[in-house]
């Protein structure tokens, strides 16, 4: 069957959330007071925003066939971002068939090999992977997941990440993920409010529902395991992303020697197979975590996956909403998958890129059939009332 080819790509910035779901204002549960690596400084240890965690923003890429078909992509990258798809990216799409995606991937990373590999700029190259995705699904007219092999499953499982596992686990979710709020910086009070914390809250959701912490690359090595042993007598399922992602050496130590049955997790902030090699063949914890956004897209997430699969560990994506749905329907290794509570109180449930984009399917009662996610491509469009700026056209 002759397939169009690629006649555009447009690339666009968006501000105050969408993909970029640090990129909030006000009050927002995300940016209160939570751990993170820049907590060393004070002045930077009450809010994220302070540090400039919502500094990139939302990238949209919009892939346009031949035929006037639009594959949509978006992901964390904002202008640095769009600089890179129209001065860069773009020769290795336009004229191209929409099938070549492998072939563009290969072109896209070792093209940018000399400044990329990691960070925004694989950020970007996920956020163009997906727009093809979604254009091969809208041409064969259907869902990602069905070019990905089809669902081993009927529905999918959630866990919530958040404020507030309490509300979570009255809204069905299998468990809560915690966000930590304070780092070594904080001392052995910090640690204690720590334990506080999980103590009240699993006080509050008994003993079935998972209770989690995410570290958000915060900790040293001797803070975790300090943590990981105090924290057991409350159940905490998984710690998750303690440290740099560069010390692969601390995350085999820390999995060495976290309590029995307790969980190490990671790789929100890893990328490429190659990445994911490094934290599998140094067995540095028990569940990996791409993001689809931020990986590679789901060309090098099957790989990942694949990878992860071969070790025996699970690959459970790190946000990405409806790009992370379609993947993990369809593998074995993925039993449940994450949303992230984008309510400023984290008391509802909203979908992941709210307001960008429409039709995107959210959990009821911490479930979604795998039907909800039966339309063409990722069965997603932008939001038209959501201001776009175009700050590169070529
Ligand atoms: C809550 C965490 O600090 C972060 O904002 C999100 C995250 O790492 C996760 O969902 O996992
Ligand atoms: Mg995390």
């Amino acid at each position: 069957m002759a397939m169009p080819t690629i006649k555009a790509v447009r690339a666009y910035t968006v501000r105050g959330g969408g993909a970029d779901y640090h990129d909030t204002q006000g009050y927002h549960w995300i940016d209160d007071h939570i751990a993170t690596p820049m907590a060393r400084y004070e002045e930077y240890r009450q809010s994220r925003r302070s540090f400039g965690i919502n500094v990139l923003g939302t990238l949209v890429v919009e892939v346009e066939a031949s035929d006037g078909t639009i594959g949509l992509g978006v992901t964390t990258a904002g202008e640095i971002g769009a600089f890179i798809v129209e001065k860069h990216l773009s020769r290795f799409l336009i004229g191209r068939q929409v099938t070549e995606i492998e072939k563009i991937w290969d072109q896209m990373y070792f093209a940018t090999q000399f400044y990329g590999r990691k960070g925004v700029v694989v950020n970007t190259i996920s956020g163009v992977d997906i727009a093809l995705w979604d254009l091969l699904g809208k041409l064969r007219g259907e869902p990602v997941h069905a070019l990905l092999g089809g669902p081993v499953r009927d529905e999918l499982q959630f866990y919530a990440t958040g404020a507030r596992p309490d509300l979570a686990k009255e809204m069905g979710f299998i468990g809560g993920k915690l966000p930590l709020l304070h780092g070594p910086a904080e001392g052995d009070e910090g640690l204690k409010k720590n334990i506080e914390k999980l103590a009240d809250m699993r006080s509050k959701v008994g003993d079935d529902f998972w209770l989690m912490y995410d570290c958000w690359m915060s900790l040293d090595l001797n803070y975790s395991i300090r943590l990981a042993q105090k924290a057991q007598e409350f159940g905490l399922k998984w710690i998750e992303e303690c440290l740099s992602p560069d010390d692969y050496w601390g995350y085999a130590d820390l999995k060495r020697n976290v309590p029995k049955g307790m969980l190490v997790t990671t790789g929100e902030h890893e990328a490429t197979r190659w990445g994911f090699r490094m934290l599998l063949e140094m067995d540095c914890c028990d569940i990996i975590q791409p993001d689809v956004n931020w990986c590679g897209g789901i060309t090098e997430l099957i790989k990942i996956s694949a990878l992860a699969d071969a070790h025996g560990k699970l690959m459970v994506p790190h946000g990405s909403g409806v790009y992370s749905y379609h993947f993990v329907i369809t593998r074995h290794n993925s039993p449940f998958t994450e949303i992230i509570m984008s309510a400023p109180n984290a008391d509802e449930v909203r979908p992941a890129f709210s307001p960008l984009l429409l039709d995107e399917p959210v959990p009821v009662n911490g479930r979604m059939k795998a039907s909800a996610l039966d339309k063409s491509g990722f069965g997603v469009r932008l939001n038209p009332e959501v201001q776009l700026h175009r700050p590169y056209a070529s």
